[in-house]
């Protein structure tokens, strides 16, 4: 365990710092016990080793995500400056930019990914989790990750957006879990991912996300007419396609990874849902909060600002451990590190908050509530055959492979 060494003398308050490494291997293994000492640290402390301020508490994790203007996006969301640094690639239109041109962007996305526009979904949705049931309980004992979690979101989600079906498997991940090690440092994990995707993934997604190769109906076409309508300039439209895939595919993937995995440790906590599998939406809640898929994200301060008694400069990255902020006691009370499906989790920052909150958490929602529901109506329980591996990211959370056994009821 990391220790903290004298406090820091330029901070009007002394800012606790400490050499905890989020991205090491046995920080990802198991980060609670460190989020827990980061938390105790005080309400803001400094990564000295990678030279950022960082919160792991719930109530000033609020206040930052709420204030994207002293706390701005458009230097980028992972620990690289983009003052500083070169993008590892074009920097998003919706995710690395502030109000107001973020407003213009996210109104047209938010509105494709609502309620209204996706309820349409359910009946194909639900169609396609019962299938997949039907095939998972004929085998018995399948690898939970390929055949259930990825499998779902690559083929329900997938086909929403409207891309072609080839390649969808070999390149679509491997995007995802690129874009997701970015919001990390240029470790040795991000620059593997970076070397085996020049190999492809990034042109394929770059052909994918041409309107000639959109299915009609779909979210990705819908963008170009949005563009057509004025709504978006026409090289705004293949640029959120482009956002659909990298942020739609390996985290509702990891979230039903996560999902299975706390059932498989928790049996009596699957047997409530099985019982009632009304509750599935609930108990997905309580999986985002108790294993929020996303762990940790950067917003850059634009002007001198204190918090919590700690003055921070202009130009500073500000770590945000949402996963941290989802166990802190003061928020969820002594509980807070029990897997307890009855629990309203509601407002956990499993999909952060404020104007960047995920635009596609509905619909995340959406297939998390139909695969669980699917699930909960026909598989009595779930056994895990051997310890699941987990998947090693910078910044998301869950599993390469998780053999199970189930039961059907
Ligand atoms: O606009 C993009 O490319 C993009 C947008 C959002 C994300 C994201 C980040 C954290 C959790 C879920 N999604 C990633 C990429």
């Amino acid at each position: 365990m990391q220790t903290t060494a004298p406090v820091d003398r330029e901070a009007a308050v002394a800012v606790p710092r400490t050499d905890f490494d989020p991205y090491a291997d046995a920080a990802l293994d198991d980060p609670y016990p460190h989020y827990e000492m980061l938390r105790e640290l005080g309400p803001v402390f400094y990564l000295s080793r990678y030279e950022a301020y960082g919160l792991a508490r719930h109530a000033e994790i609020d206040a930052v995500l709420r204030d994207p203007v002293t706390f701005c996006s458009s230097a980028g969301v992972g620990l690289a400056n983009f003052h500083t640094t070169e993008p590892w690639r074009k920097p998003s239109i919706i995710l690395e930019v502030d109000p107001p041109m973020h407003g213009r962007t996210r109104k047209v996305v938010a509105g494709l990914l609502a309620p209204a526009s996706i309820g349409p979904l359910r009946a194909r949705f639900e169609q396609e989790a019962d299938r997949l049931v039907d095939r998972l309980l004929e085998k018995g004992r399948f690898d939970a990750v390929t055949d259930l979690c990825e499998a779902y979101p690559l083929k329900v989600f997938a086909d929403a957006v409207g891309i072609p079906a080839e390649g969808r498997e070999q390149y679509l991940l491997p995007y995802g879990d690129m874009v997701f090690n970015a919001f990390g440092p240029v470790n040795e994990r991000f620059r593997k991912c970076l070397a085996k995707a020049q190999s492809g993934a990034i042109d394929w997604i770059a052909e994918v996300c041409k309107r000639e190769n959109l299915t009609p109906g779909g979210f990705g076409a819908r963008l170009y007419e949005a563009a057509d309508e004025g709504l978006l300039a026409p090289e705004e439209a293949p640029m959120l396609v482009r956002t659909l895939l990298s942020a739609g595919l390996d985290t509702t993937v990891f979230t039903l990874c996560n999902a299975i995995r706390s059932f498989t440790r928790f049996p009596d906590q699957w047997a409530l849902v099985h019982a009632n599998p009304s509750m599935a939406r609930q108990a997905l809640e309580e999986v985002l909060r108790y294993e929020s898929t996303f762990h940790s994200f950067y917003r850059t301060t634009t002007r001198e600002v204190e918090v919590a008694g700690v003055t921070m400069g202009p130009e500073q990255k500000v770590c945000v451990f949402i996963g941290s902020a989802n166990r802190d006691p003061r928020r969820w009370g002594d509980t807070a590190d029990r897997f307890d499906v009855t629990r309203r989790a509601a407002g956990n920052m499993a999909f952060g908050t404020g104007v960047h909150g995920c635009a596609g958490q509905m619909i995340a929602r959406l297939e998390g509530e139909i695969v669980l529901t699917a699930l909960a109506r026909r598989v009595k329980s779930f056994e895990a055959e051997g310890t699941p591996v987990i998947h090693y990211n910078n910044s998301v959370r869950g599993y390469t492979s998780m053999p199970v056994r189930i039961t059907a009821a």
